[in-house]
């Protein structure tokens, strides 16, 4: 290769390969200056991802991020692709010209056996010592030279977290690697695996209890669940209680605006689709920035912090009697931020039935897009009162149309395990077996950059998706304009309040009115674009000239309670999201299950909502 870089600079392809969670995307995003996603568990990678990058004397490198894989001998069709891809056994790859294997020096007794595979495939290749960083904290000694001598190839430390952790293996890289080792490999792995350790690595007698200790009662049959409720409770507290001055922050400036567009433009409808449709909608959503941030911080620091795989154990059992595997336990995690990656990491569920069922129950996770909703209408109609003197009666909420979410798939799985071993698909119950990462305090630095690129997805989609769509349902709410002398709200004439006044006939029974019914409509192509959409409805709706009133306080004097729960309830199931049913589709191949999964979803959420609705009216 250092030939050839010379000769005018060819790109050099590289690929990372190790167990999982050793370090590889950070190690990739590192070098690329790409953000894939990270964190403290295994098998977070499921597809492969390019990037590229140049070394200092300008030498240009392709790099591929693969799937982290326990072995090279292929047993799961994931491992079988790693090997396939090292070897250039694949059309759509070309032969890697070196082999990047990354393991983590914390845990090199594992991580090593995989990379005596890796030389064994007889490709060039460097060692990546990463995680240099927690093996000097845990006191660990690492023989880097002997180690290289010993194995035949060059070894580098790195420190993929850090600004310039990867410093050595760019320089390696670009000086070019060594052709592929001559040193034969030995039959028994295991056995060489520990002759290197003897040989290189002193271990510190004062090895971290640290870990030992947070497991005995975070893994404790008592404590750990108590634990993991306390954290969600937590979470969801927070999600009311830090948010309020920055929401009423930008409903400030938001009213600051249509002041301002009031002051300076005549009536007509150009002034319309700047109050009623951008600010009144798109605006209307952007409110719930704090919102989902601070459950973002959340999440991003569940991940790092390796509690998740945890949290994961405990649940075991739960989800084990429910028909799912513990591999399901990271898609459907996943799932709460959004149901489209949830069900793509699906793919590394080997059996599969547990995979179809893992697929079919993603969507009733919570994604981050339905928060909006239930805070608008917790907002609206839950009292910000303090229950039992520490809880805050909006978080309770919220909190328990998560936990709805999770009992119903939980009650969805098991009635498809026993639909499917009676058309004799049998079960093949397989233990959990889960990696326990190190604990990790998350880096705020890394913290920040997540949120960041959580607020810019956000923005992006409010600004696209949400701004298009809530401006379309302005035109369609604004046009035909009403007949001469017509009383009542215009938007009751309009092309939009047709539609809506034609679909309350089915939903009626349920308590929507022709308002809701217009915005559900919207709503399927982003499930936030409800919001805006009713906001921009009640915009329109509203006759009074009194200045523009918050969307929360309309509905909270023109709905009752029992229509607010019904809505709610209807969300837990939302079966309407276009972009899920595509991925489903997509999956399973099967536009079958795609429908399938559309109607019992729909199917629930209007059984559900007619419940809530019927009760509650009966209660109030
Ligand atoms: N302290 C420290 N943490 C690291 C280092 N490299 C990676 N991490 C953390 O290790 C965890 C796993 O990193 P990933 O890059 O997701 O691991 P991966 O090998 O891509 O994992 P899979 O995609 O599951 O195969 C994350 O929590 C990272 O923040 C390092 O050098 N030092
Ligand atoms: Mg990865």
């Amino acid at each position: 290769m250092s030939a050839a870089a010379a000769a005018g600079h060819p790109t050099a392809h590289l690929a990372l390969v190790g167990n999982p969670n050793c370090g590889k995307t950070a190690l990739f995003n590192r070098l690329t200056g790409s953000r894939q996603k990270v964190a403290n568990y295994t098998g977070v990678t499921v597809e492969r991802k390019e990037g590229r990058f140049t070394g200092p004397s300008g030498q240009h490198f392709r790099i591929l991020d693969l799937p982290g894989a326990y072995s090279l001998q292929p047993k799961s069709p994931d491992e079988a692709v790693t090997r396939a891809v090292c070897l250039g056994e694949l059309a759509s790859e070309p032969l890697p010209d070196v082999l990047i294997a990354v393991v983590s020096a914390t845990n090199l007794r594992l991580h090593l056996r995989f990379a005596l595979e890796v030389r064994a495939l007889g490709r060039p290749m460097v060692l990546v010592l990463n995680m240099m960083d927690e093996a000097r904290r845990l006191g660990m000694q690492i023989d880097r030279e002997a180690l290289a001598r010993e194995l035949g190839v060059p070894v580098v430390e790195a420190i993929a977290v850090q600004h310039d952790g990867a410093q050595a293996l760019v320089e390696l890289l670009d000086r070019g690697v060594p052709p592929a080792p001559t040193v034969a490999t030995p039959v028994d792995l295991h056995a060489e695996t520990a002759r290197l350790l003897a040989r290189t690595v002193t271990f510190s007698d004062t090895v971290s209890l640290r870990d030992e200790r947070l497991d005995a009662v975070l893994l404790h049959p008592v404590w750990g669940p108590l634990v993991l409720t306390a954290v969600l409770f937590l979470m969801f507290q927070a999600v009311f209680s830090w948010a309020g001055p920055l929401m009423e922050g930008i409903k400030a400036g938001m009213e600051w605006l249509t002041g301002l567009v009031n002051g300076v433009m005549p009536e007509g409808p150009l002034r319309g689709l700047l109050t009623d449709g951008v600010i009144a909608g798109a605006g209307g959503v952007l409110v719930f920035l704090p919102q989902i941030l601070i459950l973002f911080l959340f999440i991003l620091a569940l991940e790092e912090s390796g509690y998740l795989p945890r949290a994961a154990f405990l649940l075991d059992r739960v989800m084990v009697g429910a028909g799912l595997s513990g591999r399901s336990f990271i898609p459907l995690l996943s799932s709460f931020a959004c149901a489209v990656p949830g069900i793509m990491a699906t793919r590394s569920i080997q059996h599969p039935r547990d995979r179809l069922v893992t697929i079919l129950v993603a969507p009733l996770m919570t994604c981050s897009a339905r928060l909006p909703v239930y805070a608008l209408l917790i907002g609206a109609f839950i009292p910000d009162t303090t229950v039992g003197g520490v809880f805050n009666l909006q978080g309770l909420v919220l909190f328990t149309l998560y936990v709805a979410g999770i009992v119903s798939a939980v009650a969805v799985s098991m009635v498809l395990k026993r639909w499917f071993s009676v058309s004799g698909q049998g079960d093949t119950e397989q233990p959990l077996l889960l990696e326990l990462p190190a604990y990790r305090l998350p880096n705020p630095r890394d913290l920040a950059i997540g949120l960041l690129e959580r607020a810019r997805i956000f923005v992006r989609r409010v600004g696209t998706i949400i701004l298009s769509l809530t401006v379309l349902l302005w035109g369609l709410g604004s046009f035909p304009a009403p007949p001469e002398g017509a009383t009542g709200a215009a938007i009751s004439y309009s092309l939009a309040g047709t539609i809506g006044h034609a679909l309350e006939f089915v939903f009626a029974p349920i308590g929507f009115n022709w308002q809701i019914c217009i915005a559900l409509v919207p709503g399927m192509a982003a499930r936030e674009v409800v919001v805006g959409a009713l906001a921009t409805v009640y915009a329109l709706s509203d006759t009074s000239d009194a200045a523009t009133q918050q969307l929360a306080g309309l509905i909270g004097a023109q709905w009752g309670l029992p229509t607010a729960l019904s809505l709610l309830a209807w969300f837990v199931f939302a079966p309407q999201c276009i972009s899920t049913l595509a991925v489903i589709r997509r999956e399973t191949n099967s536009a079958r299950t795609m429908w399938l999964s559309a109607a019992y979803l729909t199917t629930l959420a209007y059984g559900a909502a007619f419940l809530t609705f019927h009760i509650a009216k009966a209660l109030t």
